[in-house]
C-alpha cells in the first residue's frame, strides 16, 4: 500500500504527483538500515588521548562542575545545554493516528529531533515516558530541567496536554512548547494570513470551521483570536458535533471557552457557508457535500497526518476554486509544525528566553507568511522538483527545504523575546546575528559571510555576461538584493526582459543595468583594444569585430578590461576551458602570478584550498611551485594563514615512486624561493589533513593540519573535489579563478543562482577595494 499519495494541480483541474510515493516497506527499510532508527550521538571533542581523557572526565571535569555549582549561568558555557532541547511525548496523540502508547510514538520522537538538527542545528533527543498519568508525567518531566534548556512536548492529547504544559511552563526556567499546539497554530496562521490575502478576505469578517477541538485545533482558534479574528465567526466540532454554548457532553473547560451560539449542531451544518475550514482531527472527516457547501474560493486546510481530512484531489474533483493546504510533504502547501519548531526553538535558545510567549509565535507566524511572498531562490525550486513555486493558491506557504527559514524566523523570534522581556540575553546587531544563522544551515555561508561584507562597504560593478538566463537574471537581482554593488545585465534588452516577465523576476530595480552588446555605445572602443590585442596572433579586424558584437564573454572580459566593470562572472552557458580562452584573449595575466583555479571544500567546519583544479593538466614541479605560491596567496587573501602540503600517493619518499618526483621536485624550488608560508610534501592527503598521522613525521615542517592541498595533477585535483562535493560530505566553492590581471569568475556550467551569487561577490571582492 502507498504511503504517499499523488497531489492536485489546482489550477488545471487536473491530479500530478509531487514526487514518488513510498511504500510501507521501503519506510520501514529505512528505518530499520544500517545503524536501526534516525539518530546517533557524536562527541564534540577529542577523546583519543590520556589527556583529552584527563581534560573531558576526571580530573579536568571537576573544575567545570565547581564553576556550575558556583555560577550555574555557566552551564551554557560548559555543556550542552543551552543548544538541547528534550522531544517528549507519551504516545497518547501520535500524528492523527490516536493514542498508540509511548514506545510507538519513537519513531515520531526520533524524526522531530532530527529535524531539529537538520534544520536548525538544535541539538535534540527524544525521550517517551510510559505514563498517562498527569501527576506522573509531569514529575517525570520537571526534574529534567538541568539537561536541556528547552522542552518540547510531542503528540500529547488533549485536554491532559495542556495541563501538562501549563503545569510545566510554571514550574521550569526553560521554554516550555508543545508543539501541537502553538507550532500547529502558528504555521496555519502564517497559511491563512496569505490565504485571506489571496482571496481578499479581512480577518475581521471571514467565517472559519475547526474540526477537531484537541491540542492543535484549540491553539491555532486561540492564537488566530489573538491576531484580530471575530471569535463569533469561529465554530470547533469535535466527534460529538458543533461546540455550542450550553452544551454538555464531552466538554472540558478548553472547549467551553471557545463554544459559541449557533444553531448548527453538526459539522456538516457547521461548514455551510463557511470561508475557512481546518481540519485538526481525523482521516476523512470532510464529505464531498461538505466542502460542496463552502462559500465561494474557500480556503481548506485539511491538516491531519499521515492522511488528511479529505485529499487535494477529492477537493479538485468538486471544486476549482479552493486554495487547499494538508500537513504532508507531498502535496503543494504543507501546513506542518515542522516550519516552525526547529526556528522557534533556535531563536529562543539564542536569547536563552524564559519561555516562548505569544509575541514570539506571532512575530514567527508573520515572519513565514512573508516569506512566502518573496521571489523564491533554486534550492527551494530544486525541492519543488524543478517547479519554482511562486506566491499564490498553490504557495502559501514556505517549503521545509527552503534554506532562508534558518534565518529569517529565529531572528523574528529572538527580536519579539527582547522586546517582550523574556529573553535573559541581549542580541544587540540581529543583522549579524541572521548572518550566524545561515552560516549554522550552510557552512559555505561562513565563507562567504567575510566576501560579502567587504564587497558591501566596497560595492562593486560586476558584468553579469550570461543575462538571457533565468538563473543568472536572479543572480544579479540577488546580488543587488545584498547590496554588493551594480549587476550590469549583458544581453538582448528584449529577450532579458521577456524572459524575466514570464519568470516573475523584478528587473527594475536599484542597481540593475541592461547592456545590450549590438547598440552599445563602447562598441567600437572594445573592437579597438581587442583589435590590438589580436591582429598579431592571426585575428582580422573583421574577426574581432564579431567576437564583439557576438560573443558576450569577449564583449564583457573587454568591458572589464578597459574598466567599464570592475569584474565579470559567467560560465553557466559554456565550458570551463571555452569560457577561459575567450577571457584570455582580452585580459592579461597579472605580472608575477600564474592562472590556476582553487576550489574551497569546506567540510566539518573546516575550509581546505585545494588547487589546481582548472587550468594545468599536468603540471611540471615548477609549475606545482607556482600553484603553490598563487594557491597560499589566495588562501591569505581569504583571511587564512596558509599552510600547503603538496600531495602525492606518497609520504615522504614511502613508498618510492617516480610519480612523486616532480612533486618532491617542487618542495625543493620552494625551498629555493624562499617563500613566506608553511609549505611541506610530498605526502599523502590523510597526513596533511589529519593531526595523529602527521605527528608520525616529527620532522614535518607544517605547524598544523594543512588548509591549502596541492594537488599533483588536475585529474587528481577534480576527482577529489567532485567526489567530495557528491558524497555530500562536504561544500565545494569554485574553481576560483586566479592570477588574471583583471578579475573574472567562472562557474560551472548550469550552476544554480546561488552559486552564481557566490561567484559574483568573489569576483567584486577580487577586484580590490
Ligand atoms: N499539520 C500539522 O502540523 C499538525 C497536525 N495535527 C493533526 O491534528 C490532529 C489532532 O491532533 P491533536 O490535536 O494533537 O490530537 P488530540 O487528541 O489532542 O485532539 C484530537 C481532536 O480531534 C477530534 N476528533 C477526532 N476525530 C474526529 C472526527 N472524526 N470528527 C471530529 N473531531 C474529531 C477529537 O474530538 P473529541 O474531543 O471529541 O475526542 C479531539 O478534539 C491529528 O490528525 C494530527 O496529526 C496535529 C499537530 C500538527
Ligand atoms: C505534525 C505533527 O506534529 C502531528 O501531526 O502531530
Ligand atoms: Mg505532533
Amino acid at each position: 500500500m502507498p504511503v504517499n499519495g499523488p497531489s492536485n494541480d489546482k489550477n488545471s483541474g487536473k491530479v500530478s504527483r509531487n514526487r514518488a510515493s513510498v511504500t510501507e516497506q521501503e519506510a520501514l527499510d529505512f528505518h530499520s538500515e544500517g545503524r536501526p532508527g534516525k539518530l546517533e550521538i557524536t562527541p564534540t571533542k577529542p577523546m583519543a588521548t590520556q589527556r583529552d581523557l584527563s581534560l573531558a572526565y576526571s580530573p579536568g571535569v571537576a573544575v567545570p562542575v565547581l564553576a556550575i555549582a558556583a555560577n550555574p549561568a555557566t552551564a551554557y558555557d560548559y555543556t550542552t545545554r543551552g543548544n538541547m532541547v528534550a522531544v517528549i511525548s507519551n504516545g497518547t496523540a501520535i500524528l492523527g493516528l490516536g493514542n498508540l502508547g509511548a514506545l510507538a510514538s519513537k519513531p515520531v520522537m526520533e524524526g522531530k529531533s532530527v529535524l531539529f538538527k537538520r534544520f536548525a542545528d538544535v541539538d535534540s533527543i527524544d525521550l517517551e515516558v510510559d505514563t498517562e498519568n498527569v501527576d506522573e508525567f509531569i514529575n517525570c518531566v520537571r526534574f529534567l530541567g538541568p539537561s536541556f534548556g528547552g522542552i518540547n512536548l510531542e503528540d500529547i492529547k488533549a485536554p491532559e496536554c495542556f495541563i501538562i504544559e501549563s503545569r510545566l511552563r510554571e514550574l521550569m526556567d526553560i521554554p516550555v512548547f508543545h508543539d501541537d499546539q502553538h507550532g500547529t497554530a502558528i504555521i496555519a496562521a502564517a497559511g491563512l494570513i496569505n490565504a485571506l490575502e489571496l482571496t481578499g478576505r479581512d480577518l475581521k469578517t471571514t467565517k472559519l470551521v475547526c474540526n477537531g477541538a484537541g491540542a492543535a485545533a484549540i491553539a491555532c482558534v486561540e492564537l488566530i483570536k489573538a491576531m484580530g479574528f471575530n471569535p463569533a465567526n469561529i465554530t470547533l466540532c469535535d466527534t460529538k458535533g458543533v461546540i455550542y454554548q450550553g452544551r454538555t457532553e464531552g466538554m472540558n473547560q478548553w472547549k467551553s471557552a471557545h463554544a459559541v451560539k449557533t444553531d448548527s449542531r453538526s459539522l456538516e451544518e457547521a461548514m455551510k457557508g463557511a470561508d475557512v475550514v481546518f481540519g485538526l482531527s481525523q482521516k476523512g472527516a470532510f464529505t464531498e457535500e461538505m466542502i460542496r457547501s463552502l462559500a465561494p474560493k474557500p480556503i481548506i486546510f485539511a491538516m491531519a497526518n499521515p492522511d488528511p481530512e479529505i485529499t487535494p484531489e477529492e477537493v479538485a474533483r468538486i471544486r476549482d476554486d479552493a486554495i487547499m493546504a494538508t500537513g504532508r510533504s507531498d502535496y503543494p502547501n504543507q501546513v506542518n509544525n515542522v516550519l516552525g519548531f526547529p526556528y522557534i526553538f533556535r531563536g529562543a535558545l539564542d536569547v536563552r528566553a524564559r519561555q516562548i510567549n505569544d509575541a514570539m509565535k506571532i512575530a514567527a507566524a508573520q515572519a513565514l507568511a512573508d516569506l512566502a511572498r518573496e521571489d523564491v531562490p533554486d534550492d527551494v525550486a530544486a525541492a519543488y522538483q524543478g517547479n519554482r513555486p511562486r506566491f499564490g493558491a498553490q504557495y502559501i506557504i514556505p517549503v521545509p527545504f527552503d534554506p532562508r527559514l534558518i534565518s529569517a524566523i529565529p531572528v523574528a523570534v529572538a527580536k519579539a523575546a527582547m522586546e517582550s522581556g523574556v529573553a535573559q540575553k541581549d542580541i544587540p546587531d540581529l543583522g549579524a546575528y541572521a548572518a550566524e544563522l545561515s552560516a549554522r544551515r550552510d557552512p559555505i555561508a561562513a565563507t562567504t559571510q567575510g566576501i560579502y561584507d567587504r564587497v558591501k562597504r566596497f560595492p562593486k560593478r560586476v558584468v553579469f555576461a550570461e543575462a538571457e538566463e533565468e538563473q543568472v537574471m536572479r543572480a544579479a537581482v540577488t546580488f543587488t538584493h545584498h547590496k554588493l554593488g551594480t549587476a550590469i545585465l549583458l544581453g538582448r534588452d528584449d529577450v532579458i526582459r521577456a524572459t524575466a516577465e514570464k519568470a516573475g523576476i523584478d528587473l527594475d530595480r536599484p542597481g540593475i543595468e541592461i547592456v545590450n552588446a549590438r547598440i552599445s555605445d563602447r562598441v567600437d572602443t572594445y573592437i579597438d583594444y581587442l583589435y590590438e590585442r589580436l591582429q598579431r596572433q592571426g585575428f582580422l579586424l573583421r574577426d574581432v569585430q564579431r567576437l564583439i558584437h557576438n560573443d558576450r564573454n569577449h564583449f564583457a572580459a573587454t568591458m572589464v578590461a578597459t574598466g567599464d566593470a570592475d569584474a565579470m562572472v559567467t560560465g553557466t552557458t559554456r565550458n570551463y576551458a571555452t569560457a577561459l580562452s575567450d577571457v584570455r584573449r582580452c585580459i592579461d595575466v597579472k605580472p608575477g602570478h600564474k592562472v590556476i583555479g582553487v576550489s574551497i571544500v569546506v567540510a566539518r567546519g573546516r575550509t581546505i584550498f585545494v588547487a589546481d583544479t582548472a587550468v594545468h593538466d599536468m603540471p611540471n614541479a615548477e609549475q606545482i611551485a607556482d600553484i603553490a605560491v598563487e594557491a597560499a596567496r589566495v588562501a591569505r587573501r581569504m583571511g587564512y594563514e596558509p599552510r600547503v602540503a603538496l600531495l602525492a600517493y606518497s609520504t615522504f619518499g614511502q613508498p618510492i615512486g617516480e610519480r612523486s618526483e616532480r612533486v618532491r621536485e617542487a618542495v625543493k624550488i620552494l625551498d629555493g624561493r624562499r617563500v613566506d608560508f608553511e609549505y611541506d610534501g610530498e605526502m599523502a592527503a590523510d597526513v596533511a589533513l589529519n593531526a595523529h598521522r602527521m605527528e608520525q613525521y616529527p620532522f614535518c615542517r607544517l605547524s598544523g593540519t594543512a588548509n591549502v592541498l596541492v594537488m599533483p595533477a588536475i585529474h587528481s585535483a577534480s576527482i577529489a573535489t567532485r567526489m567530495l562535493q557528491e558524497l555530500g560530505a562536504s561544500t565545494v566553492i569554485g574553481p576560483l579563478l586566479v592570477g588574471l590581471d583583471k578579475s573574472v569568475q567562472i562557474t560551472q556550467m548550469g550552476a544554480k543562482d546561488s552559486d552564481i551569487v557566490n561567484m559574483a561577490a568573489i569576483a567584486a571582492y577580487n577586484s580590490g577595494s
